[in-house]
Protein backbone atom coordinates (compact mmCIF):
# COMPACT_ATOMS: atom_id res chain seq x y z
CA UNK A 1 0.00 0.00 0.00
CA UNK A 2 1.35 3.06 -1.11
CA UNK A 3 2.03 5.70 1.89
CA UNK A 4 -0.39 8.24 0.73
CA UNK A 5 -1.99 9.68 -2.11
CA UNK A 6 -1.42 13.12 -3.19
CA UNK A 7 -4.01 15.34 -5.42
CA UNK A 8 -1.66 19.05 -6.05
CA UNK A 9 -3.90 21.21 -6.60
CA UNK A 10 -7.13 20.38 -4.57
CA UNK A 11 -7.47 23.77 -3.78
CA UNK A 12 -6.16 27.07 -5.53
CA UNK A 13 -3.63 29.23 -3.65
CA UNK A 14 -6.05 31.79 -3.18
CA UNK A 15 -8.91 29.42 -2.04
CA UNK A 16 -6.37 28.41 0.82
CA UNK A 17 -5.65 32.20 1.94
CA UNK A 18 -9.45 32.59 1.90
CA UNK A 19 -9.91 29.37 4.15
CA UNK A 20 -6.95 30.95 6.36
CA UNK A 21 -8.53 34.63 6.46
CA UNK A 22 -11.69 32.84 7.32
CA UNK A 23 -10.30 30.69 10.52
CA UNK A 24 -8.53 33.63 11.39
CA UNK A 25 -11.60 35.48 12.22
CA UNK A 26 -13.12 32.49 14.14
CA UNK A 27 -13.21 32.17 17.74
CA UNK A 28 -10.56 28.72 17.78
CA UNK A 29 -10.89 26.17 20.31
CA UNK A 30 -7.42 24.81 22.28
CA UNK A 31 -6.99 21.33 20.13
CA UNK A 32 -8.48 18.34 21.81
CA UNK A 33 -8.00 14.98 20.94
CA UNK A 34 -10.07 12.02 20.62
CA UNK A 35 -12.12 11.97 23.83
CA UNK A 36 -11.70 15.33 24.56
CA UNK A 37 -8.50 15.30 26.47
CA UNK A 38 -6.09 17.96 26.22
CA UNK A 39 -2.57 16.50 26.18
CA UNK A 40 -0.49 19.25 24.84
CA UNK A 41 2.66 17.35 24.71
CA UNK A 42 0.70 15.29 22.27
CA UNK A 43 -0.90 18.13 20.43
CA UNK A 44 -0.50 21.85 20.54
CA UNK A 45 -2.64 23.53 17.86
CA UNK A 46 -5.71 26.22 17.91
CA UNK A 47 -8.78 24.45 15.87
CA UNK A 48 -11.25 25.76 14.02
CA UNK A 49 -14.24 23.50 12.80
CA UNK A 50 -15.34 24.32 9.25
CA UNK A 51 -19.10 24.21 9.92
CA UNK A 52 -19.08 27.08 11.99
CA UNK A 53 -17.65 28.80 9.40
CA UNK A 54 -19.78 31.10 7.05
CA UNK A 55 -20.22 29.93 3.49
CA UNK A 56 -18.19 26.90 3.35
CA UNK A 57 -20.26 24.82 1.40
CA UNK A 58 -18.44 24.96 -1.45
CA UNK A 59 -15.51 23.64 0.41
CA UNK A 60 -17.47 20.57 1.45
CA UNK A 61 -18.49 20.00 -2.10
CA UNK A 62 -15.07 20.13 -2.96
CA UNK A 63 -13.80 17.47 -0.48
CA UNK A 64 -16.72 15.16 -1.41
CA UNK A 65 -15.85 14.64 -4.83
CA UNK A 66 -11.82 15.00 -3.63
CA UNK A 67 -12.76 11.63 -1.65
CA UNK A 68 -14.98 10.12 -3.92
CA UNK A 69 -12.56 10.08 -7.01
CA UNK A 70 -10.06 9.21 -4.71
CA UNK A 71 -11.87 6.06 -3.32
CA UNK A 72 -12.58 5.29 -6.32
CA UNK A 73 -8.84 5.21 -8.19
CA UNK A 74 -6.74 3.88 -4.84
CA UNK A 75 -7.79 3.08 -1.27
CA UNK A 76 -11.26 0.94 -2.33
CA UNK A 77 -12.54 1.19 0.90
CA UNK A 78 -15.54 1.21 2.23
CA UNK A 79 -16.70 4.66 2.89
CA UNK A 80 -20.62 5.93 3.84
CA UNK A 81 -20.26 9.49 5.35
CA UNK A 82 -18.40 12.20 6.79
CA UNK A 83 -19.41 12.23 10.13
CA UNK A 84 -17.71 14.50 11.60
CA UNK A 85 -16.78 18.23 10.68
CA UNK A 86 -13.60 19.34 8.62
CA UNK A 87 -11.20 21.15 11.12
CA UNK A 88 -8.81 24.10 10.05
CA UNK A 89 -5.64 23.48 12.46
CA UNK A 90 -2.97 26.23 13.21
CA UNK A 91 0.43 25.49 14.85
CA UNK A 92 2.50 28.05 15.78
CA UNK A 93 5.78 28.93 16.46
CA UNK A 94 5.01 30.79 20.09
CA UNK A 95 4.22 27.39 21.77
CA UNK A 96 6.19 25.18 19.17
CA UNK A 97 2.96 23.89 17.85
CA UNK A 98 3.03 20.28 16.97
CA UNK A 99 1.12 17.22 16.66
CA UNK A 100 3.38 13.70 18.05
CA UNK A 101 2.67 10.30 16.31
CA UNK A 102 -0.62 9.20 16.28
CA UNK A 103 -3.18 7.35 14.23
CA UNK A 104 -6.93 9.02 13.80
CA UNK A 105 -8.83 5.84 14.58
CA UNK A 106 -9.87 6.50 17.85
CA UNK A 107 -11.91 4.90 20.85
CA UNK A 108 -14.99 7.71 20.65
CA UNK A 109 -18.13 7.05 19.11
CA UNK A 110 -17.23 8.92 15.82
CA UNK A 111 -13.30 8.44 15.99
CA UNK A 112 -13.62 4.48 15.63
CA UNK A 113 -15.41 4.82 12.51
CA UNK A 114 -12.86 7.09 10.58
CA UNK A 115 -11.46 5.40 7.98
CA UNK A 116 -9.76 7.79 5.09
CA UNK A 117 -7.90 11.04 6.12
CA UNK A 118 -7.33 13.73 4.09
CA UNK A 119 -4.79 16.72 5.06
CA UNK A 120 -4.58 20.14 2.55
CA UNK A 121 -2.12 22.28 2.99
CA UNK A 122 -3.25 25.98 3.69
CA UNK A 123 0.01 27.88 4.38
CA UNK A 124 2.75 29.40 2.42
CA UNK A 125 5.70 26.98 3.31
CA UNK A 126 7.46 30.57 3.48
CA UNK A 127 5.69 31.25 6.14
CA UNK A 128 7.40 28.77 8.92
CA UNK A 129 9.66 26.67 9.68
CA UNK A 130 9.42 22.83 10.70
CA UNK A 131 5.80 21.74 11.06
CA UNK A 132 6.49 18.98 8.13
CA UNK A 133 3.28 15.99 8.02
CA UNK A 134 5.42 12.60 8.31
CA UNK A 135 3.55 9.80 7.81
CA UNK A 136 4.42 6.17 8.34
CA UNK A 137 3.51 3.02 6.19
CA UNK A 138 5.08 -0.33 5.48
CA UNK A 139 8.86 0.97 6.49
CA UNK A 140 8.24 4.12 4.77
CA UNK A 141 8.24 7.33 6.30
CA UNK A 142 7.11 10.24 3.85
CA UNK A 143 7.29 13.64 4.09
CA UNK A 144 4.22 15.67 2.57
CA UNK A 145 4.39 18.50 -0.14
CA UNK A 146 4.45 21.37 1.39
CA UNK A 147 2.60 23.57 -1.69
CA UNK A 148 -0.54 24.63 -0.53
CA UNK A 149 -3.45 23.56 -1.78
CA UNK A 150 -2.02 19.95 -2.29
CA UNK A 151 -4.18 17.58 -0.14
CA UNK A 152 -2.56 13.82 1.06
CA UNK A 153 -4.95 11.10 1.59
CA UNK A 154 -4.05 7.91 3.72
CA UNK A 155 -5.60 5.21 5.73
CA UNK A 156 -6.66 6.99 9.00
CA UNK A 157 -4.74 3.88 11.21
CA UNK A 158 -1.56 4.89 9.25
CA UNK A 159 0.90 6.64 12.30
CA UNK A 160 1.84 10.33 11.18
CA UNK A 161 3.10 13.58 12.96
CA UNK A 162 3.22 17.33 12.39
CA UNK A 163 6.90 18.27 13.31
CA UNK A 164 7.10 21.48 16.17
CA UNK A 165 7.07 24.59 14.32
CA UNK A 166 9.83 26.63 14.56
CA UNK A 167 9.18 29.60 13.39
CA UNK A 168 5.84 31.46 11.87
CA UNK A 169 2.57 29.64 11.64
CA UNK A 170 1.21 26.84 9.39
CA UNK A 171 -2.13 26.34 9.07
CA UNK A 172 -4.08 22.99 7.37
CA UNK A 173 -7.32 21.69 6.68
CA UNK A 174 -7.91 18.03 7.77
CA UNK A 175 -11.42 16.16 7.00
CA UNK A 176 -11.90 12.44 8.05
CA UNK A 177 -14.38 10.12 5.73
CA UNK A 178 -15.57 7.24 7.63
CA UNK A 179 -17.39 3.86 7.33
CA UNK A 180 -18.19 0.74 8.98
CA UNK A 181 -14.60 -0.05 11.33
CA UNK A 182 -12.10 -2.12 9.73
CA UNK A 183 -12.45 -6.11 9.50
O1 LIG B 1 -2.11 19.26 10.42
C1 LIG B 1 -1.78 18.21 9.89
O2 LIG B 1 -1.01 18.19 8.93
C2 LIG B 1 -2.28 16.89 10.41
C3 LIG B 1 -3.48 16.98 11.31
C4 LIG B 1 -3.83 15.66 11.93
O3 LIG B 1 -3.08 14.73 11.92
C5 LIG B 1 -5.16 15.47 12.58
O4 LIG B 1 -5.93 16.44 12.69
O5 LIG B 1 -5.45 14.33 12.98
FE1 LIG C 1 -4.08 12.94 12.44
Amino acid sequence: MITFHTVPDAFSPAECSHLIEVARAAPAADAGLVRATTEHNLRRADLVWLDDLPDTDWVMERLIALVARANREVFDFDLTDFAESPQIARYGAEREGHFTWHSDIGEGRLAARRKLTLVTQLSDPGAYQGGTLEVWMNSNLATAPLEPGTAVLFPSFALHRVTPVTEGERFSFTVWAHGAPFR
